[in-house]
């Protein structure tokens, strides 16, 4: 890793000793870096261990690979997500919220549909209801209960407090109903991993105890994004011992509000119950002149670039339509490959220094289409949980694999049951005349599988794979997915000292295996909400037409929303390094086959003046 100065602002940061700060840092001025060097600092002056805690994998794996893997460091310091911090507690600690065995997480948001679904069904008046109502209504229905039962774990509020205030009173039955199958399948979703340790520190002051003695510094990054439970369970955690609490953020950048994120607890909540000083950093170490003016007149900032020597490029460009958008982007992508080189541009322009970013996954349809006709390398970056598995092998698959560490998880049973459309998994006869008879091989396979002899278990899976499966797309999609499994058990056994079958699947859900060997190849295409924290040399920002970027949803909602808009697209623009390209069309295709015109996005108005076109 390269070694940078840092400079005296930043210095000062690092140096910061004991009590409580709040560094509201602007993008890209080196707040991950900053809190890497504080953190290998307070490590090496010996007073305390030191929690770390970050928003995303990627960010916490980007961290311990700049601490190191010292002695001292290994000792001393844990570096992790709110997620990852609060797993590695409940392991230990499950018994004390009356789990008999370590529940399992359910990651998968198609499991929490599957989940209410089943609460539905099993109660006659929740079934009527829901029978009752069109597609389209169930779906809202559907979706409605489980940002009630999301709301009841972040907002920490009782079901009958928040049922007061919803249309659909019956929310708070179904939220029981809900948390009774998680339990009777031995499972726990997302906001429970959070909401449990939450849990177990207020009412248990020995086991709090236990955590507020073991750490004298914590240190948050992404501040932004907290949420009250987060932030209440770091409240909890710190009780009257740690003091010595940094968090470092950027309220422009806040845009979870969604999930109940709000900047006010670390710029409210945090100054008062912490007695918190303030510091503010606005250096941009990242982009380029044109890149943090056009940030600046976006957000009516005024972030100092220490970039200015490199002026790089800023461009607004309107398509006639998104075809016409996708091919200038891909015409403009072959211009700068054939480039090669560029003075703004450290070192050979190639693919793996583009990302085309969008607020939604749908804008890539016509781009990924062009990328495909010209044969230009690309790939989805992915979010911050486990895999999915896409071919039908690998599938069943994941779904033996679960139920053979997890015997009481009806709900995937049920799942492979409707996928090999049979009425038990553990009849073999049955298994064999099912739609994938490859599927009684499979199970063969895990049933015998430990931790120890499962790389042997993946090589028998390859060799039934390459021997059962005749066509050639599928066979290459089930083997690259077997082979980013195996990268993921190299990447836990890693990890962990005491490897288990639980451990690495719950290392899976929570993405902390998802490093893996695999080296993505060409173009990174990205939701700018996945690209947070990141950056690109180049990057082209598409379909800016308002409502699409910002949602329709939210300008009709206005307020807040529309303002996390704003904030998502200065998170867009300042991931570029050097070159930002912004574009739109002027009309869309709409699904039923009639073009719709479209106007700029609100947020890029302000900028045309200050683009030559
Ligand atoms: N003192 C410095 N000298 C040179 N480069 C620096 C310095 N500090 C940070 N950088 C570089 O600036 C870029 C941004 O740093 P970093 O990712 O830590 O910023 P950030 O504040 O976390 O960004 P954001 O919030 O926008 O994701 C990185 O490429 C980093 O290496």
């Amino acid at each position: 890793m390269s070694k940078i100065n840092l400079s005296p602002k930043q210095e000062s940061i690092v140096d910061l000793d004991q009590g409580a700060y709040l560094i509201l840092a602007s993008a890209g001025s080196g707040k991950t870096r900053v809190l890497t060097e504080r953190i290998k600092r307070l490590s090496d002056s010996n007073n305390g261990k030191i929690l770390a805690i970050t928003f995303t994998n990627k960010a916490a794996t980007e961290i311990k690979e700049r601490l190191g893997t010292s002695e001292k460091i290994n000792k001393n310091v844990f570096v992790g997500t709110f997620h990852s911090f609060c797993q590695s507690i409940l392991e230990l600690r499950f018994k004390l919220l009356g789990y008999n065995r370590m529940p399992h997480i359910f990651e998968d948001d198609s499991d929490r549909l599957d989940l209410i679904k089943q609460a539905i069904k099993s109660v006659p008046f929740f079934e009527k209801i829901y029978e009752n109502l069109d597609p389209k209504k169930k779906n809202e229905y559907t979706y409605n209960a489980l940002q009630f039962i999301s709301t009841v774990k972040r907002e920490i509020v009782l079901p009958e407090e928040l049922a007061k205030n919803s249309e659909n009173k019956e929310y708070q039955n179904l939220y029981e109903t809900y948390q009774d199958i998680l339990k009777s399948n031995n499972a726990i979703d997302f906001d429970d991993i959070i909401r449990l340790v939450y849990e177990l520190f207020t009412n248990n002051d020995s086991v709090a105890n236990l955590y507020r003695k073991a750490y004298s510094f914590v240190c948050i990054d992404e501040c932004q994004d907290l949420n009250k439970l987060q932030y209440f369970l770091l409240k909890s955690l710190c009780g009257n011992f740690i003091k010595n609490v940094m968090m470092v953020g950027d309220p422009n950048q806040s845009i979870y509000g969604f999930n109940g994120s709000a900047s006010s607890f670390m710029q409210k909540d945090f100054v008062m119950d912490f007695q918190a000083i303030e510091i503010s950093l606005d250096e941009n170490y990242r982009c380029s002149k044109s890149v943090i003016e056009a940030s600046n007149t976006l957000m009516n900032l005024d972030v100092e670039a220490i970039n200015y020597v490199i002026e790089g490029i800023f461009q607004i460009h309107h398509a006639d339509n998104e075809i016409e958008e996708a091919k200038y982007i891909v015409n403009k992508i072959k211009e700068l490959t054939s480039l090669k080189l560029h003075n703004d541009i450290e070192g050979e322009i190639t693919y793996e220094k583009m990302s085309i970013l969008a607020r939604n996954k749908f804008v890539f349809k016509y781009v990924e289409e062009f990328l495909d006709k010209e044969g230009i390398p690309y790939y989805f970056k992915s979010g911050n949980v486990g895999i999915k598995f896409s071919s039908n092998s690998m599938k069943i698959f994941d779904l033996f694999f679960r139920i053979k560490i997890n015997p009481l998880d009806k709900l995937h049973q049920k799942k492979l049951e409707d996928m090999l459309k049979i009425k038990d998994t553990f009849n073999s006869s049955e298994l064999l005349n099912s739609k994938f008879p490859i599927s009684v091989k499979i199970k063969e396979i895990i049933t015998n599988c430990t931790i120890d002899n499962l790389h042997l278990q993946i090589d028998l899976l390859k060799k039934l794979f390459n021997e059962s499966i005749f066509e050639d797309d599928e066979k290459k999609l089930t083997l690259d997915e077997l082979d980013d499994f195996s990268n993921q058990l190299i990447q836990y056994k890693k990890q962990n000292l005491k490897p288990t079958l639980d451990g690495f699947k719950s290392a899976i859900a929570l993405g902390l295996t998802n490093n893996s060997n695999r080296k993505d190849i060409g173009i990174c295409l990205s939701t700018v909400h996945t690209m947070k924290g990141q950056e690109s040399e180049i990057v082209f920002l598409i379909g800016m037409d308002d409502g699409t970027f910002p949602d329709f949803r939210a300008i009709n909602k206005g307020g807040e929303e529309l303002q996390q808009e704003k904030n998502n697209t200065y998170v867009a623009f300042t991931r570029a390094k050097r070159f930002l390209y912004v574009t739109y069309p002027k009309k869309r295709l709409m699904p039923w086959g009639d073009y719709k015109p479209r106007t700029i996005s609100r947020y890029l108005k302000l900028l045309l003046f200050q683009v030559p076109n």
